[in-house]
């Protein structure tokens, strides 16, 4: 397939390579410095966009892939809370895009975990519960938006968490993300429920980018023949 890259960081660099090893074409790669590129691209030769480049640049990015008829999997992290906006943009111009907080299929089985523990936990108010996230130096966002994906998983599943917050905190109804930044981290992410005899913590540890970027090349290819807003549990169900 031919691929458009909406940044050429750490990952953008990675998918490049992974992707043409595979066989894959890569149409184009934009950064900061030449997104002017993407006036002359020929966007009729791109299949799928994989945008991986930073929260501010994020929402342009898609919204442009959205108005040139180009599906686009998105993995910026940072600029979530603005997702409802994007979606209906999507919708209302009859768009293609999935954005995931983490590409990884193990971090996506580690989802459902998460949420298996926290229905569990229910009858079980001894334990206090946890999260803590640890990536590297140069990460802009924080919390990253894997970890706000697992709080919302505890939140929707454990009755006694309505909100979570960046901090330990002393209120009952909040849960506390603790953020780590620890070179040369690619992302841990742990849960745990602890009690005065004991502590259950589970947890995802990324040995590389490799799993973010084969996740992400696996989903463009799904991606260039859907329609409309998709998710990962969209792809994970039907490949
Ligand atoms: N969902 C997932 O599975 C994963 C998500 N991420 C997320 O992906 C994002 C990128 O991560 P990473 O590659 O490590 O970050 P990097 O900082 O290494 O790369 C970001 C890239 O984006 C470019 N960029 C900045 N502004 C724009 C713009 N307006 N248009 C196009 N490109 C732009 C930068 O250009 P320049 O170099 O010129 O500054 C750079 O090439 C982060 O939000 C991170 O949290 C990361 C790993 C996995
Ligand atoms: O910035 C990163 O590196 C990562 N960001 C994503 C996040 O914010 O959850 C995914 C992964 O953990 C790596």
């Amino acid at each position: 397939m031919n691929i458009l890259l909406i940044g050429y960081g750490k990952m953008g660099q990675l998918i490049d390579k992974l992707a043409t090893d595979a066989g894959h074409q890569i149409v184009g790669k934009i950064t900061i410095d030449n997104t002017a590129d993407l006036q002359t691209l020929d966007t009729e030769a791109v299949d799928v966009a994989i945008e991986f480049s930073q929260p501010e640049a994020a929402i342009d990015n898609i919204k442009w892939c959205i108005d040139h008829q180009i599906p686009v999997a998105v993995g910026t992290t940072g600029w979530l809370d603005r997702k409802q906006e994007v979606d209906e943009y999507c919708e209302l111009n009859n768009g293609t895009y999935l954005v995931a907080s983490n590409f990884s299929i193990g971090v996506n089985l580690f989802f459902k975990l998460n949420e298996q523990l926290a229905k569990l936990m229910n009858s079980q108010s001894q334990y206090a519960v946890s999260t803590k996230e640890i990536h590297h130096t140069h990460k802009l966002d924080a919390p990253s938006g894997t970890s706000i994906s697992i709080a919302n998983g505890i939140i929707d599943h454990l009755d006694r968490k309505t909100s979570w917050v960046n901090e330990e905190t002393d209120v009952p109804t909040e849960l506390t993300i603790i953020s780590e930044r620890i070179d040369p981290a690619p992302g841990t992410h742990e849960i745990s429920y602890t009690s005065s005899v004991d502590t259950i913590d589970i947890r995802h540890t990324a040995h590389s980018r490799e799993g973010f970027a084969k996740g992400a090349i696996a989903v463009a290819a799904w991606l260039k023949d859907q329609k409309g807003v998709k998710s990962m549990e969209d792809f994970l169900n039907q490949v």
